[in-house]
């Protein structure tokens, strides 16, 4: 699911506004290569009881205090209104990006009464990592829980903390990101990749322009690619098929489609008010939020009656459990019987509300960014042609063949992340740029600045998806390069959606063909864009294009 977009930092230039440029060990533009604390671990290697004391006391024996990072304004309301004003809040991602630039690599801020540190250099995200604890924490979305509350709904992993998260996240993982379950769903979402594809092609042939086998389309493929992501959701959460791809899809679906981005939409800007005194005064914004995830749930509950129907008729649980047919991730908790079935529920809604936007929309862009390189577009179908003629139809072995298929996905959530921001509660307190950060702070790694820093990668707005290869990335072995992917967060919180989407996104990019005939897009596709002009992005609760970019698909 996404991260939230908290960092509501208030662009005052290159002086915070008490009017001191912090000097030392947070400069100005320039920006420290590495944390405080990691430059003296390199030289001081092996001598760990030194190393404490001097993180303890910082470069030069000084550890600037919390109250000496650079800041964006001490009047959160000022700051909110100046947001709400200058309608920053849609363009979060930049607005971190020219602090950063403006107030070195690490800052504070508060708006409204949101107080966060913000970070982007790798060695400080994984000192924040080292800090998250067996419970680690992110900010909660006040919106949703206060919707599970009054509904009384069970809350799920991603609204849940303490033990609580970690009973359920113990069993999740177990269904979506062991190799053991990804064996289990990669059948699933290939399935679904290869009749997108095909679906692609037919409409190609019927709806193209051009001589009979060098057919060409011009289109907007959003609306379809959600359909994709909500169709390969289904498949592997309840183990059904729901003919998105058909020439009539079910309203049905169409409106869980807009109940998702409607409550999306609605989040951010109820993120700075009390939403039981919006619910009291009945306010329009917290009714749409409300009746999106009621429609979110309904649309689950039914699905999770249907499952419930068909395991419980033929072939019955104990075949399921035998492995004899994989009923989808509902199917194996039900069966498993370790969560009661009002958190399976909850678990399960989440997992649907969290899966669909999220990988839609990075495809998006992936199919952008591919049209408008042709040669990396070229490279990356030599390879994926090759491992796929290899693979005999295995579709992990074709995915694991193809790595720059896998740098293409990173490369596209490090310009375009879909959460621009992981925030961490540290359980101790650490040193981050030399300053002092309290237990209990929240900290959050801004990834969009991040992904386009000059420091932290080389040729940064380049889309070049082999920067990621073992022997590109052995160059770089300084501490906290290892914190450079972040787009599915990290440590034991990170997204529990990651492999799903992972593979959902290659598989959709690559498709491994049946025998009968190719369906994949880079083998049966060339793409290429009207305009490759920089896409301009906005953030709702997600990253997205602000305007729908159109794709040219070219039968090869
Ligand atoms: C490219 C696609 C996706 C991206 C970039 C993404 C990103 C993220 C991020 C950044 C987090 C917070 C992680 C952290 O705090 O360290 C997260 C959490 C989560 N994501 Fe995803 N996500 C994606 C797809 C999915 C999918 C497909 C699902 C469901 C099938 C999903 C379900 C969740 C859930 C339930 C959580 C909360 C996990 C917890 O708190 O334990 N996400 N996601």
């Amino acid at each position: 699911m996404r991260s939230l977009p908290l960092g509501l930092a208030v662009c005052v230039g290159a002086r915070g506004p008490s009017g001191s440029r912090v000097s030392g060990a947070a400069p100005g533009r320039g920006f420290c290569a590495t944390a405080a604390g990691t430059v003296v671990e390199g030289k001081l290697d092996g001598r760990k009881g030194v190393l404490k004391e001097i993180r303890k006391k910082g470069v030069g024996g000084q550890v600037r205090s919390f109250e000496e990072i650079p800041h964006t304004g001490r009047n959160g309301w000022i700051n909110l209104l100046k947001f709400w004003r200058e309608n920053r809040f849609q363009q979060l991602h930049k607005h971190m990006e020219r602090t950063f630039h403006a107030l070195g690599p690490i800052y504070r801020e508060k708006v409204g009464t949101l107080s966060s540190v913000n970070i982007l250099m790798p060695a400080d995200v994984s000192e924040l990592f080292k800090s998250e604890g067996l419970h680690p924490r992110r900010m909660t979305l006040q919106p949703w829980a206060t919707h599970r509350e009054i509904r009384k709904h069970s809350k799920g992993v991603f609204l849940k903390n303490g033990e609580e998260w970690r009973t359920d996240r113990l069993q999740l993982n177990k269904e979506v990101m062991m190799s053991a379950a990804i064996k289990r769903f990669l059948p699933l979402l290939d399935e679904v990749a290869k009749d997108f594809c095909g679906m692609l092609q037919a409409r190609v042939e019927t709806e193209g322009r051009g001589e009979g086998g060098r057919r060409t389309l011009t289109m907007d493929p959003s609306p379809d690619l959600f359909r994709f992501a909500l169709e390969a959701s289904c498949h592997v959460i309840y183990g059904e098929r729901i003919g998105l791809f058909s020439s009539s899809p079910s309203l049905e679906s169409q409106k869980f489609i807009w109940a998702v981005e409607r409550m999306l939409t609605t989040t951010p800007p109820l993120l700075y008010l009390p939403p039981r005194l919006l619910l009291r005064i009945g306010a329009p914004l917290w009714t749409q939020h409300a009746t999106a995830w009621d429609h979110i749930f309904s649309h689950a509950e039914a699905r999770i009656q249907k499952a419930y129907q068909r395991l419980t008729s033929s072939p019955g649980p104990k075949a399921v459990a035998a492995g004899e047919q994989y009923t989808g991730v509902l199917g194996q908790l039900m069966e498993k019987g370790k969560l009661s079935s009002d958190v399976i529920k909850a678990n399960v809604t989440e997992l649907m509300a969290g899966g669909v936007d999220t990988t839609a929309v990075p495809l998006q862009f992936a199919l952008f960014e591919l049209g408008r390189n042709p040669e990396v577009q070229e490279q990356v179908r030599q390879q994926v042609r090759m491992s796929w003629a290899q693979s005999g139809g295995d579709p992990q072995k074709a995915l694991q063949g193809a790595p720059l298929l896998k740098g293409t996905m990173k490369e596209v959530l490090r310009l375009y992340p879909v959460g621009i921001t992981v925030q961490r509660y540290p359980v101790k307190d650490i040193v981050l740029q030399n300053y002092h950060i309290p237990a209990g702070t929240m900290v959050q790694a801004c990834l969009y600045p991040m992904g386009r820093n000059a420091q932290v990668f080389e040729e940064p707005l380049r889309f070049d998806p082999g920067r990621w290869s073992s022997s590109r990335e052995d160059g770089r072995r300084e501490e906290g390069t290892g914190f450079r992917s972040l787009a599915f967060g990290f440590g034991a919180r990170q997204c529990v959606g990651r492999r799903i989407a992972e593979n959902e996104i290659q598989l959709l990019l690559m498709h491994v063909s049946d025998s009968r005939h190719e369906r994949a897009i880079l083998l049966s596709f060339h793409l290429s864009v009207p305009s490759s002009e920089d896409l301009r992005t906005t953030v709702t609760l997600i990253l997205q294009p602000e305007t729908q970019p159109k794709i040219t698909f070219s039968k090869i």
